[in-house]
């Protein structure tokens, strides 16, 4: 037993039960079926997953090159350590290798009752390789089918549990279905994945007495390798946290439909089917965007953004951040007051492809939804907008949040928050900002000196005055913010191109 140490909580402290699913399957070194897919499946859908391994092959996007079986007592072990402790409230099974393994398979389910049973009966690989042989047909028909809550059959296992029959059409996978259910599981989804001459995805269930089809468009892709053992994961994590059959296929069809059209055009591997990426996440990472980690050398010459200005000198929202990113400034804030959210996103798009482009960061004032929709780098907010601590768990760990304070106080808040960076003012007076109070080069003095964060000053700050901000010496103080004196002018490149130039002069100076 663990003992209570000083300071530290007890096991027994901690209250909140998750849902769990067990997979039992088979290991995919190429990490696109299997295990693999089922550990990804389950932690995208909310749900945690452990994992009783069957066999480990050798496999990539070409096919499987090899098999190693498992022996039976060690996954009788497997089983044995995680049902006896972690109590899973559902077993999902796919590849199982071997007639013993099924069989050590049914004893421990008889030992450790689950909530559910969802068996993927895993044949061939989409590759064409076989992983079940045909001596496995009896197994399943005999021991597990009859246990499972839902089996999964995809168009060619359907027929070989059936002896061999033909499966064409929709109404060929409606009759499987139901003589599947005659062998004994209470719900049978027949999975149209490879249906012939279909332009849909067309999977149907059986639940004993109706049929229901799924259809979802299908996606033209070649990343589809492990989209069964996902669907079944992504079921049994549904009934884990407790939906019915019903509701569980309708969310997992929805959820891997996405996942696919997410990942089309994503490159993994030369052969014919690739993974998908099951949190989509991927793409935004793609080595064709240059995207670098936020450094406190960005703040040097931050750009925000003014419609008003921009509309005055008769530019777009993109033509003005192109002319300041090429005159050399180092970040880039869409600041777009009164702008619809539909157009304010068509812009931000806009921008981030040319900040992009350049390497330079680019972030949104305020609106984190319109943040993620066009995948930014970040946000700036103000003090009554989103906190930061909120934020930073929409955002996730590597967005780049700033907030603007006016006090020691409000800084030290932001660094303990998980801000990147505080943006400190008005240092002069402005026009861009109502009833915003000026804290002056001293009250931007004093925020440096305490702040943990860099500090990027803001407020009324030009080519005139830029000088006295930048030769303060404040420590923590990368650079200056500016609005007016970029976009309400004529040339923004110049203008841009002279500020830097300035900016440049003044840190040499105070070096
Ligand atoms: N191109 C596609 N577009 C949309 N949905 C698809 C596509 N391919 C498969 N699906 C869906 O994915 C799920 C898995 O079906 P599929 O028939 O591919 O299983 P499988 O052959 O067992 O997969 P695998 O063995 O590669 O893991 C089903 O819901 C099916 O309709
Ligand atoms: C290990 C493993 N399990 C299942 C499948 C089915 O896609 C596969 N290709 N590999
Ligand atoms: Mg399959």
């Amino acid at each position: 037993m663990l003992q209570e140490e000083e300071g530290k909580p007890s096991v027994a402290a901690a209250k909140l039960r998750v849902p769990h699913v067990l997979t039992v399957a088979g290991s995919d070194s190429g990490a696109g079926a299997g295990i693999q897919a089922d550990l990804k499946a389950c932690a995208a859908r909310g749900v945690y997953c452990s994992t009783v391994i069957t066999a480990v092959t050798a496999q990539n996007t070409v096919g499987v090159q090899g098999v190693n079986i498992v022996v039976e007592d060690f996954v009788r072990e497997q089983l044995k350590s995680v049902l006896s402790d972690m109590h899973p409230d559902v077993v999902k099974t796919g590849m199982l290798p071997s007639p013993g393994i099924v069989k050590v398979l049914c004893q421990s389910l008889k030992e450790f009752q689950v909530k559910a049973l969802v068996v993927d009966p895993v044949m061939v690989s989409t590759s064409g390789d076989v992983l079940a042989g045909p001596m496995m047909l009896a197994s399943f028909r005999e021991e597990l089918l009859p246990m499972a809550d839902i089996v999964t059959p995809n168009l060619r296992e359907a027929s070989a549990l059936l002896g061999g029959v033909a499966l064409e059409t929709v109404a060929d996978m409606r009759s499987a279905a139901k003589s599947i259910h005659d062998i004994g599981p209470r719900n049978v989804l027949v999975k149209g994945g490879d249906l012939p001459a279909s332009s849909d995805a067309v999977d149907v269930l059986f639940d004993g007495k109706d049929f229901y089809d799924f259809r979802s468009s299908r996606i033209k892709t070649f990343n589809s390798h492990g989209t069964g053992c996902t669907l079944a994961s992504s079921i049994a994590a549904e009934l884990a946290k407790g939906s019915s059959v019903f509701s569980a296929v309708k969310i997992a069809k929805r959820y891997v439909e996405t996942a696919l059209d997410y990942s089309r055009d994503i490159l993994i591997g030369g052969g014919q089917q690739g993974p998908f990426d099951h949190f989509m996440k991927l793409k935004g990472n793609s080595m064709k965007s240059s995207r670098r980690p936020f450094e406190p050398s960005n703040l040097l010459l931050y750009a925000v953004t003014d419609s008003r200005m921009n509309k005055k000198w008769g530019r777009s929202i993109r033509d003005a951040v192109k002319a300041a990113v090429e005159g050399g400034a180092t970040i880039v804030q869409l600041r777009e007051k009164d702008a619809d959210t539909g157009d304010f996103l068509e812009a931000a798009k806009a921008c981030l492809e040319v900040c992009r482009h350049h390497g330079v960061p680019f972030l949104i004032n305020d609106r984190i939804d319109v943040a993620l929709a066009c995948d930014a780098d970040g946000v700036h907010v103000g003090q009554s907008d989103m906190p930061v601590r909120v934020a930073r768990t929409i955002l996730g760990p590597d967005k780049i949040i700033g907030i603007s304070c006016k006090t020691p106080v409000q800084a030290e808040k932001a660094w303990i928050d998980g801000a990147d960076y505080i943006g400190c003012g008005g240092v002069y007076p402005t026009n861009t900002k109502e009833n915003n109070i000026t804290v002056g080069l001293d009250g931007l003095k004093k925020v440096c000196l305490e702040s943990k964060l860099p500090v990027v000053a803001i407020g009324g700050i030009g080519i005139s005055n830029v000088k006295p901000v930048m030769e303060l010496g404040a420590p923590n103080l990368e650079g200056v913010a500016v609005v007016s004196a970029l976009f309400d002018r004529e040339s923004v490149l110049v203008e841009t191109e002279k500020l830097r130039r300035m900016i440049m002069d003044s840190t040499k100076a105070v070096k």
